[in-house]
């Protein structure tokens, strides 16, 4: 067995208590991994990997970063999702005895990074933690590191949890004990790291966030998460903010895959912000106003005076363009004062970072005087609790240089005049330098060399340096050698020493106090952290209030009335988004009227012609209005509502593994087991996903459903035309549809809802727009044509009784998998007159009673004779006869 070294022994000692975290061993520059981390980091990372030759038998596989570059490697892991220890030499090599002693000086983690740089800026990164109690119900709570925002919630159902932790976007999630395997399993398949936090430790920093919480469950799993930060943080954490409690029913609540389909903060396609609601909002100037934009587009209101409130001050703002313009350009300049408040506490904060903190604080009396010229009382509460921290801007302006350098410990931070005995130091260094400047010129001249010269490196100190060719011009005695170069030689002096020593001796302690003196002021900050992080507050939210009078007044949006009833009013309503990138001239606007007595807005219309754009509109402008922005409409009147449904796309379904239809089924149920009478739920197209009996009975049991026992304000879409027919029997249901004509042959979309059901459905038409081949398009109007006298002859589906209207519709469903039978052996020859439309004798001799037909063709004109085309897209009727082509040809 080979002998391990004590460096290797040390490294494997720590290298035991972080079994799953990248550990970067600190050795003179380098953070170096070794075995199986600089196997895996060497890939991942793309560093060469090398190896530590203590033996030549059993090479240690060995790795490195430069320590000035190693954020950006932890950055690359940790984004990747791994953990990364820091382990820091804690003393100076060259004064150790033995071994340098190391330490793990911070765990970082994806939930616990905090310099996420630029990218990272206007986003939150949260660190959740989660616990549970016998009875099923959870503790969850968040925190961001960078900010110090900690926030607890009690959720009672692990639907409930998952779509928290979705919406917060949370990249880590402490569990304690106490969480069940399956739902740990569950949070790990949405790409979420678990971290385990089996104890509570006390700290000073759990006692002071836990002051505000007044259950047992929320102090738990704000324990969970505060030992957590603690243990892998390792650093003070003076600005985590007290928890606060919320309740997730106090906001607009919408599950996560709502969110996702109404594309408010990421697209479907490529999960980012373009084309979002966000993206449409964001006029904020501060990364903090940034993030904060986020959180409100995630929880809209639902409390009428809030809203109120927040509309107020956007009016004030929207009708006063010069303050506005003012109030913009003091924003500009205010930097993320909660992320350097966060920096102050972790002590990472350098000189250039509190120039950052003193300007943003320099424009808050200038904010305030802008809120004053206002003259409108909206502004008095925000006025009054605009403290500009004035001692702390004061305190830095004293102290630091305009223009200070990255580092904090080689001096140059501090200005002159800041503290006496750091100007006697500086005067000694000055002095020295001048000292240093007459000697060279004295020696110049006592031996005639004209180029010696005085210098200074790192390894040698002070030297004399001459030339080799004026070696002889030297007077032997006084001059000691220190180093030869290829062509000169240095020398020093016994004067040359002494100022040697009394200039070093003072630039060190210089540079020891500035840093004391820096160290004494970063303390005095730290203890405005509170001050600075309400100050924070405000200004985002003013900067928020800001975007939106601006997005209202370039997009013409304005104040929805809010009221108390159920009557929704929205007179030529937009598609903020949508009207964006089509130009405003070609959006067409629409109206969407349900008064108290119309719940149900059955939407028919062609494919493409606007209905899921109309019906996303309708739930951007709840959204917007419950934010507190204007809307986009010429007028809106609404109610507040409590919670929005959505099935509407089906881009998530594949990422899931769930069928299309099974997820359709369950975001349906979700809305009606929970939809109140004050909600909104938009359904697209409920039924598509299956034959089309069973999802023509589906959806008329689902609105019938809605409509006897929800009462929300709904949205339904659909291309089964039977379903007008429920205007009849169900007095809060009224039908629209999206006007298109036909020209010459062709489509021409409205996108203007009409009163009434859709005449027709176009299907082919858009098929046509499709591309598909001619030849099918037309044999598909000959089925139609065909399939339309068939349907009048006996209608599919029978008008419901009240009475019976929950139940589905028993008739049609029961042969569902009848509508789609494998294809059986079939040997025919009119497959190609299937395909020619023009000769009807063929079409004839498909619907004719042939006598010799085999089994196989009679369930063809079976099947032909019982399709709904009407219920079809264009795909479905498409692959329906492409199935009967297969199937005669044989
Ligand atoms: N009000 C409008 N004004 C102008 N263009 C619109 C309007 N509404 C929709 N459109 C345009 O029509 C396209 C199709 O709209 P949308 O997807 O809403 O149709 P749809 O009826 O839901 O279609 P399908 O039934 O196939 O799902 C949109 O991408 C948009 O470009």
């Amino acid at each position: 067995m080979t002998k391990t070294t004590p460096m290797m022994a040390q490294y494997q000692k720590i290298k035991d208590q972080y079994p799953d975290a990248f550990l970067f061993y600190r050795l003179g520059d380098f953070y170096e991994m070794f075995n199986e981390d600089a196997v895996k980091g060497s890939q991942l990372l793309e560093l060469t990997l090398t190896t530590r030759s203590h033996s030549a038998k059993n090479p240690i596989p060995m790795c490195g970063v430069p320590h000035k570059a190693v954020q950006n490697y932890i950055d690359i892991l940790v984004d990747q999702g791994y953990k990364v220890a820091i382990c820091e030499q804690m003393e100076d090599p060259k004064l150790a005895k033995g071994m340098v002693k190391r330490e793990v000086i911070q765990l970082v983690t994806p939930g616990t990074q905090t310099d996420t740089g630029a990218a990272g800026a206007k986003r939150n990164n949260y660190l959740t933690a989660l616990t549970q109690t016998d009875d099923a119900h959870y503790g969850l709570a968040y925190t961001d590191l960078s900010t110090g925002e900690l926030k607890a919630a009690e959720l009672s159902t692990t639907d409930t949890v998952i779509n928290e932790l979705m919406s917060l976007q949370t990249k880590e999630v402490v569990v304690d004990t106490t969480v069940a395997q399956d739902l740990q399993d569950r949070i790990k398949q949405l790409g979420m790291m678990i971290s385990t936090q089996a104890d509570i430790q006390a700290s000073s920093e759990l006692s002071y966030v836990e002051q505000d919480l007044t259950s047992d469950r929320l102090t738990q799993v704000v324990g969970v998460l505060v030992t957590y930060v603690t243990v892998t943080q390792k650093r003070s954490l003076a600005h985590l903010q007290r928890a606060v409690a919320y309740q997730p029913t106090a906001f607009l609540k919408m599950d996560h895959s709502s969110q996702s389909n109404l594309e408010i903060t990421q697209n479907l396609r490529t999960k980012k912000k373009s084309g979002t609601l966000l993206w449409l909002l964001d006029e904020t100037k501060t990364a903090m106003g940034g993030r904060l934009l986020k959180q409100w587009l995630d929880r809209p209101l639902i409390d009428r005076a809030q809203i109120e409130a927040r509309q107020a001050k956007v009016g004030v703002l929207l009708d006063h363009y010069f303050e506005r313009s003012n109030l913009q350009a003091e924003l500009v300049k205010v930097y993320d004062l909660e992320r350097l408040a966060g920096r102050v506490a972790f002590g990472s904060v350098n000189g250039r970072d509190l120039i950052q903190l003193q300007t943003s604080l320099e424009q808050v009396p200038q904010i305030a005087h802008t809120l004053g010229d206002l003259g409108e009382p909206v502004f008095d509460e925000t006025l009054k609790h605009l403290d500009p921290v004035e001692d702390v801007a004061e305190a830095i302006a004293d102290a630091i240089v305009p223009e200070p350098p990255l580092s904090v410990t080689d001096g140059g931070v501090i200005r002159d005049g800041y503290s006496d005995q750091l100007d006697e130091y500086r005067d000694a260094m000055r002095n020295g330098k001048q000292w240093l400047a007459e000697m060279e010129a004295h020696e110049r001249e006592v031996t005639g060399i004209n180029n010696l010269k005085i210098g200074y490196n790192h390894v040698f100190g002070y030297y004399i340096e001459v030339t080799k060719v004026n070696l002889n011009k030297l007077p032997a005695d006084r001059y000691e050698r220190k180093q030869t170069l290829a062509n000169a030689e240095r020398f020093s002096t016994p004067e040359l020493k002494e100022k040697e020593r009394l200039i070093l001796e003072a630039e060190e302690k210089s540079t020891a106090l500035e840093y004391k003196l820096f160290v004494d002021l970063r303390e005095q900050v730290k203890k405005a952290i509170t001050r600075l992080q309400k100050l924070a507050a405000i200004i985002a939210s003013l900067d928020v209030l800001q975007s939106f009078a601006v997005v209202s007044e370039d997009y013409h949006f304005v104040k929805p009335t809010l009221i108390a009833g159920h009557d929704l009013e929205i007179k030529q309503g937009r598609h903020p988004v949508v009207e964006k990138v089509l130009g405003r001239q070609t959006y067409v606007p629409n109206d969407v009227s349900m008064d108290e007595q119309t719940n149900i807005l059955l939407i028919t219309g062609p494919n493409m012609s606007g209905k899921s754009t109309y019906m996303r509109q309708l739930a951007l402008t709840v959204i917007m209005a419950q934010m507190g922005c204007f809307v986009p409409a010429e007028s809106a009147q609404m109610p507040v509502f409590d919670q929005i449904f959505t099935r509407i796309g089906a881009a998530d379904d594949l990422i899931s593994g769930q069928s299309t239809f099974m997820v359709e089924m369950q975001e349906a149920n979700r809305a009606l087991s929970h939809a109140t009478a004050n909600s909104l739920i938009l359904f697209d197209e409920i039924g598509r996903g299956t034959a089309t009996y069973d999802g023509m009975a589906l959806a008329q049991a689902i609105i019938e459903f809605v409509h006897d026992q929800v009462h929300a304000k709904t949205l339904f879409s659909t291309h089964y035309h039977e379903l007008t027919a429920l205007e009849d029997s169900l007095k809060e249901l009224r039908n629209v549809h999206v006007g298109a004509v036909e020209q010459d042959g062709d489509l021409v979309f409205l996108h203007q809802m009409q009163p009434g059901p859709a005449d027709k459905s176009y299907g082919i038409h858009v098929a046509k727009l499709a591309g598909m081949p001619t030849p099918l398009l037309k044999r598909a109007e000959v089925i139609l044509t065909d399939l339309e006298d068939e349907a009048a002859a006996k209608p599919v589906v029978a008008v419901p009784s009240q009475t019976a209207s929950t139940q589905p519709t028993e008739q049609p469903a029961a042969d569902s998998q009848e509508t789609t039978p494998e294809p059986a052996a079939l040997p025919d020859t009119s497959t190609k007159a299937a395909v020619t439309p023009t000769d009807t004798d063929q079409q004839l001799s498909l619907f004719s009673e042939e006598p010799e037909m085999n089994p196989a063709q009679a369930k063809v004109i079976e099947q032909l004779s019982q399709l709904n085309l009407m219920g079809m897209t264009p795909m479905d009727v498409m692959s329906q006869v492409y199935k009967w082509q297969q199937k005669l040809s044989k």
